[in-house]
């Protein structure tokens, strides 16, 4: 018997950061999209705990027990007092440390299918509950869609959405380290006020009515001049991807994906070509969002 589910890669369109928290985390006003770019996670029994991994960016993929899925095996099984014997593999699609929440999109995956292949019966709330103890951005990759992350980016409210969105993703030459970046956000931001982040009125009414012009004007990423000071050369791929007719252009969560809104399929295409041709990104894709979180694709009696 296995388990499969695929999980979405996220953008955020709004991530607002507040000031250092004594316990090193930063409180947010995160609005998270999740996007049509899927990891697929398949989890089957076996005689330990294992995990592989396939896919463009696999070797850069950590394979023992710090691996987000394996994570998430370990604290089910934990809670139930079982062994966490499976084997979890991971076809990867989403960017590793690229800002879309690949490893927690795993972390998410990896959670939902070992509740279902152990049928251990854990609910919603607690499937929610212990995401938010693997990581910040792990709920809302469980739960996909459109939502509000308030306090570290965990505690979710959902969003409406009245449309689909059009996005193009230019995956960079190198990785980020998320907590790198938050370190620069806290020294460029040195002596200065930081305010309380806070949603954007504007950008919740351009969801709800599924208008990208209107959410091309709101978006923005506190973390973004941080992640072009760690990686400069982004603000080129920024500008190509403007020129090309993107009505908006911004960096992923910490980078250093980059993410371009654009009107229709029609100016994706035009603006993913531009990108590709312009030698300043490793790979360039296009996607939708809002898409479902984790879902289970399939069963299989086989071992
Ligand atoms: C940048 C985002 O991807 C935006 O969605 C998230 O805020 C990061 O979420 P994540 O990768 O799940 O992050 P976690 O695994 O919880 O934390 C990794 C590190 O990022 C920093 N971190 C993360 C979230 C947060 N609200 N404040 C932080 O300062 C901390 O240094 C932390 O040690
Ligand atoms: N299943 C996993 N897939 C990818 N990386 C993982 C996984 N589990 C742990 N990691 C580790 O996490 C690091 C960050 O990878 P990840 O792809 O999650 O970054 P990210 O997308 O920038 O994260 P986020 O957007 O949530 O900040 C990797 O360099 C790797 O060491």
């Amino acid at each position: 018997m296995s388990v499969t589910v695929r999980v979405p890669a996220k953008v955020n369109v709004q991530l607002a950061v507040g000031a250092a928290r004594p316990d090193g985390f930063h409180d947010l006003a995160n609005v998270f999209l999740a996007v049509g770019l899927y990891d697929e996670v398949t989890v089957s029994p076996a005689d330990e705990l294992r995990v592989t991994c396939e896919g463009p960016d696999a070797a850069q993929v950590p394979l023992d027990g710090t691996n987000l899925a394996a994570r998430a095996a370990v604290a089910l099984a934990g809670r139930r007092g079982i062994e966490p014997a499976v084997h979890i593999h991971i076809a990867k699609d989403i960017p590793v440390a690229g800002g879309m929440a690949g490893g927690s999109a795993d972390g998410a995956a990896a959670l939902f299918a070992c509740n279902t292949l152990w049928s251990a019966g854990a609910s919603r709330a607690e499937l929610l509950a212990i995401c938010a103890e693997l990581g910040s951005d792990v709920p809302f990759s469980l739960v996909g869609g459109a939502a509000l992350g308030t306090g570290r980016g965990e505690q979710l409210t959902a969003l409406e959405v009245g449309g689909t969105f059009h996005w193009v993703f230019a995956m960079a030459e190198r990785g980020l380290s998320t907590p790198a970046v938050f370190r620069e956000f806290d020294r460029l931001g040195e002596g200065l006020d930081i305010p309380e982040p806070v949603a954007c009125e504007d950008l919740l009414d351009a969801l709800a009515k599924g208008d990208p012009e209107a959410l091309a004007g709101a978006v923005s990423n506190d973390l973004q001049p941080a992640a072009l000071s760690l990686f400069p050369e982004l603000a080129d791929t920024l500008a190509v991807g403007r020129g090309a007719g993107a009505l908006a252009a911004l960096v992923s969560g910490s980078g250093p994906t980059t993410a371009f809104l654009t009107r229709d399929a029609e100016s994706a295409q035009k603006a993913a070509q531009a990108l590709s041709a312009s030698g300043t990104c490793r790979t360039v894709r296009t996607a939708q969002g809002p898409v479902p979180g984790a879902t289970v694709m399939g069963h299989s009696a086989a071992r």
